[in-house]
């Protein structure tokens, strides 16, 4: 075959040459096309709708802007009084302080459009438009965050139906074992860096990290816990060079490069990927000679997988081994940093606010004394089900009354009418509410357009990045008040529906996400959440270092960019 191409170039060489020719113009012309006339179509396109923004007229768009400005910003520190969301996202606040809370950048080739309007946001996340999807993946993305977290369609439905069971409350008091291990285990660690005055200073954030990096390896894996911990070691490597090439390059396409880096980031792919297959294959062995191991993330997820495939007898749609891989990895990216960041902010928002820190404290002696915090304590709504048919019977005056003054949630499920009732640990519940609120995780959502789409006055063509700023509507003024930007947990002591000054209809306060995308993980993070924020209440007062310099930026997540020293003091 190779010799008749190469014979036929030879004999007619001019036409070959020709050939090559064309096709090469075509290809400069089909770059033209998606580099400059594309994006600029789209732009007029904006603009002729009464919409704003800057435009950088370059083939790297917006990000060297973004990467210069944050860098001036970040490279100064940040008095506690200052507007906190010029620091976090420099380039989003100016652009927004210029052009108003809908206007659009460039993301590379691609516009992106910045909407902060709540009821907006809900439209875009309740995906009820098809026309309206997560981003596709670069080669890159699929490294920290493919599965769930990325699919589309039918695919995503089919593993959010799997994996919904393995989240499920009722599942989660099975991993209790796991996540009060860990805590004991740091409380100890904790207890042995006191001096001779019970006194120590450390950084909370390297500590939280380490903390739910393995509170998510022992309840994923369970027996396999100490192959788990060396994945996260491996995956959080993966994380820090990732950003390393962020910050070193930002040309198209250097992902493709074999720069040392890159290489080594492939190499951990690879091994993780490894490590999973063990973990798996062990797991498939045991099942096969009947032994039920289901008290962890994965063997649940098994055996979700398998009552999927006998449910419906069709063995093409449930997960494959790869999928359940990756799957896997996911747990890790989507749910460690971003509890690490909960409890890390919430530990310096209590070292600085003492008061609370007591009433948090007391709440927490209340109910569970020294001894460990259990699963019903934690939960902080204990949901009591009661039969429609009693509800019938009862008829509403009985149980209205009751509703308004006890109830915070109203819900039906199955045939079952459920009162989410609010119980004891309120306070720390209210506590972990502000700081999800001050300090999301995620800075931002993204999704793109694939069709064209109204949303309010505009219609934005296919091929647009739509940035929701949690952040900034998390610190709109508008929405929670002139004292927005402080910590006042106060807020959600009537729940989130009446903390801001939204109706509760939109998506006014989103940390976890909002509609069928929504966090799976979101009660797995509470429960570990609470459990580490109460067993520390329980053993240990805390303060802030002098060394501390409040410094939140976005290096995928809100982090403490000097980290977080804190002084803590035994019980
Ligand atoms: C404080 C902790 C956490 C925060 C703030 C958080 C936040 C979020 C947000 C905002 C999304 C929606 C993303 C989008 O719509 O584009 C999301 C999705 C997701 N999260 Fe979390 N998350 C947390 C913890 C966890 C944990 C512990 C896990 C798992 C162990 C987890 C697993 C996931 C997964 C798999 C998705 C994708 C869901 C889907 O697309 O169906 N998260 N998370």
């Amino acid at each position: 075959m190779f010799a008749t191409i190469s014979d036929f170039i030879y004999n007619n060489w001019s036409w070959a040459l020709g050939l090559i020719s064309l096709l090469s113009l075509w290809s400069a012309l089909q770059i033209l096309e998606w580099a400059w006339f594309t994006p600029r179509r789209l732009e007029r396109r904006l603009r002729a709708q009464g919409l704003s923004g800057t435009v950088y007229r370059s083939p790297t768009g917006d990000l060297k802007e973004i990467t210069r400005v944050n860098r001036e910003t970040w490279a100064k520190p940040m008095p506690l009084s200052h507007d906190i969301t010029s620091r976090v996202s420099p380039f989003f606040h100016c652009n927004m302080k210029e052009h108003g809370k809908t206007s659009f950048t460039w993301f590379g080739v691609i516009p992106r459009v910045t909407i902060s309007d709540p009821e907006l946001v809900r439209e875009i996340l309740s995906n009820k438009l098809s026309e309206i999807e997560k981003q596709k993946l670069t080669p890159v993305g699929k490294l920290l965050g493919d599965g769930l977290f990325s699919y589309q369609g039918q695919k995503w439905a089919s593993h959010r139906r799997i994996l919904n069971p393995a989240f499920h409350v009722e599942k989660l008091k099975r991993m209790l074992p796991a996540f009060s291990a860990c805590c004991s285990e740091l409380i100890e660690k904790w207890k042995g860096f006191s001096g001779p005055n019970g006194s120590f200073e450390l950084d909370v954030w390297s500590e939280m990290q380490m903390f739910t990096g393995d509170v998510i390896s022992r309840a994923a894996f369970g027996s396999s816990f100490q192959e788990g911990r060396k994945i996260f070691q491996l995956l959080f490597e993966q994380g820090e060079r990732l950003i390393r090439a962020f910050e070193d390059v930002v040309i198209p396409g250097h992902w493709y490069l074999p720069t040392e880096n890159n290489r080594r980031m492939k190499h951990i792919d690879r091994e993780v990927k490894m490590l999973l297959r063990g973990i798996i294959k062990k797991r498939e062995n045991a099942m096969k000679n009947k032994e039920v191991i289901n008290e962890d993330l994965l063997g649940l997820m098994m055996e979700s997988n398998m009552k999927e495939k006998i449910g419906n007898g069709k063995s093409n749609i449930v997960m494959t081994r790869d999928e359940m891989i990756t799957e896997c990895k996911l747990f890790y990216f989507a749910g460690q940093e971003s509890t690490s960041v909960l409890l890390t902010w919430t530990l310096v928002v209590l070292s600085m606010h003492l008061d609370w820190q007591e009433r948090a404290r007391q709440e927490v002696y209340q109910h569970f004394g020294k001894n460990k915090p259990d699963f019903d304590g934690l939960s902080r709504l204990k949901i009591v089900s009661i039969r429609m048919i009693i509800f019938v019977g009862l008829s509403g005056n009985l149980l209205i009354p009751f509703v308004i003054i006890s109830s915070e949630t109203f819900c039906y499920r199955n045939g079952v009418i459920q009162l989410r009732i609010c119980y004891y640990d309120r306070m720390v519940t209210m506590i972990l509410y502000e700081v999800l609120r001050l300090y999301p995780p995620f800075a931002m959502l993204t999704r793109r357009t694939y069709n064209p789409v109204k949303l309010g006055n505009a219609t934005y063509p296919p091929g647009v990045l739509l940035s929701m700023p949690i952040f900034f509507i998390h610190h709109d003024k508008e929405l929670w008040g002139p004292d927005a930007d402080e910590f006042k947990p106060e807020r959600f002591a009537d729940g989130i529906s009446k903390a801001s000054k939204t109706t509760g209809r939109n998506a006014a306060y989103f940390p976890f996400g909002w509609g069928p995308r929504i966090c799976i993980g979101q009660n797995f993070a509470l429960v570990e959440a609470k459990m580490g924020l109460c067993m520390i209440l329980q053993h240990f007062e805390f303060e802030p270092s002098e060394k501390y310099v409040h410094a939140p930026i976005t290096v995928v997540t809100l982090q403490p960019q000097h980290g977080a020293p804190i002084k803590f003091h035994r019980l």
